[in-house]
């Protein structure tokens, strides 16, 4: 197999982005939205990989991937860098914390990922068989994102995949940065935990395939492969603890992907 390369989600920071960093896409509004209560954060593998499905309904998605269509896409490669990882899609940066908050708590996103956080979890009751209290489920959640979730990462990413693209083999980095919470008036110091792709199509291949590290008891472990469903979210673990995984060739249609991450406090 060959060596995994690392992805190249460093964040521009916004002071320093190059004269040429595009303005801020005027998103059209993420509305309508399902009920927060009608969606659940679902456990693929424990710890390392969360799906919310419906996380926007697939109407939406729609009118979201023809206003991607209209942003100024770049192709890559140009020539990955030495140690990043082959990659052909079409993609779009933007540093954008207005939309990255908007994501974050004008979504089912924050209440999911904080005060309802495992409650269909076996273990969401007391020994006594009363249910966790918010503040307990923040308490485990802030243990599985590895820290206190702030928001989301305002360098948002768009990648279109068209038939015969792909995301070769790697690990996502960690980053640190310093993030203003929506409820703060002073930027605090902060890293990114977990990677956020919401898939905005559904497509022939495409699939994002997470290989995890052979154990003892499992030399051999199966990849875990999640195909591409329009609205559903995904978040993975990143940085020391991220899965090897890919954006496998797209076969047919396109893919469309919105990318962050979870910010938690250092
Ligand atoms: O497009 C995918 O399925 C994977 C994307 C990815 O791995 C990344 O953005 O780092
Ligand atoms: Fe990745």
């Amino acid at each position: 197999m060959p060596k995994a390369k690392k992805s190249d989600s460093k964040p521009q920071k916004a002071s320093t982005a190059a004269p040429s960093a595009p303005p801020a896409p005027n998103w059209p509004p993420l509305r309508p939205l399902l009920p927060a209560e009608d969606l659940a954060l679902e456990a693929l593998v424990p710890d390392q990989i969360y799906l919310i499905r419906n996380f926007l309904p697939s109407s939406l998605c729609k009118s979201y991937a023809s206003f991607l269509a209209s942003l100024p896409l770049t192709t890559t490669p140009g020539k990955p860098k030495k140690d990043e990882a082959v990659r052909v899609n079409d993609r779009f940066q933007v540093q954008d914390a207005r939309f990255a908050e908007t994501l974050w708590s004008g979504t089912a996103m924050k209440e999911l990922a904080t005060t309802r956080f495992g409650e269909n979890d076996e273990d969401a009751y007391t020994s006594d068989g009363e249910p966790l209290s918010s503040k307990e489920r923040e308490f485990k959640a802030q243990k599985v994102w590895g820290g206190e979730p702030l928001g989301l990462n305002p360098n948002i990413r768009i990648y279109r995949y068209s038939a015969g693209q792909f995301f070769a083999q790697h690990y996502d980095e960690s980053n640190a940065l310093t993030f203003l919470p929506q409820s703060a008036t002073k930027a605090v110091p902060a890293r990114t935990t977990w990677t956020l792709l919401i898939y905005l199509t559904s497509c022939s291949g495409g699939e994002t395939i997470f290989y995890p590290d052979p154990t003892r008891e499992n030399r051999n472990p199966e990849p875990i492969s999640v195909a591409p469903e329009a609205g559903m979210a995904l978040l993975h673990r990143h940085g020391d603890h991220c899965m090897l995984h890919e954006g496998a060739e797209v076969t047919g249609g396109e893919k469309w992907v919105l990318r962050s991450d979870l910010v938690v406090g250092r």
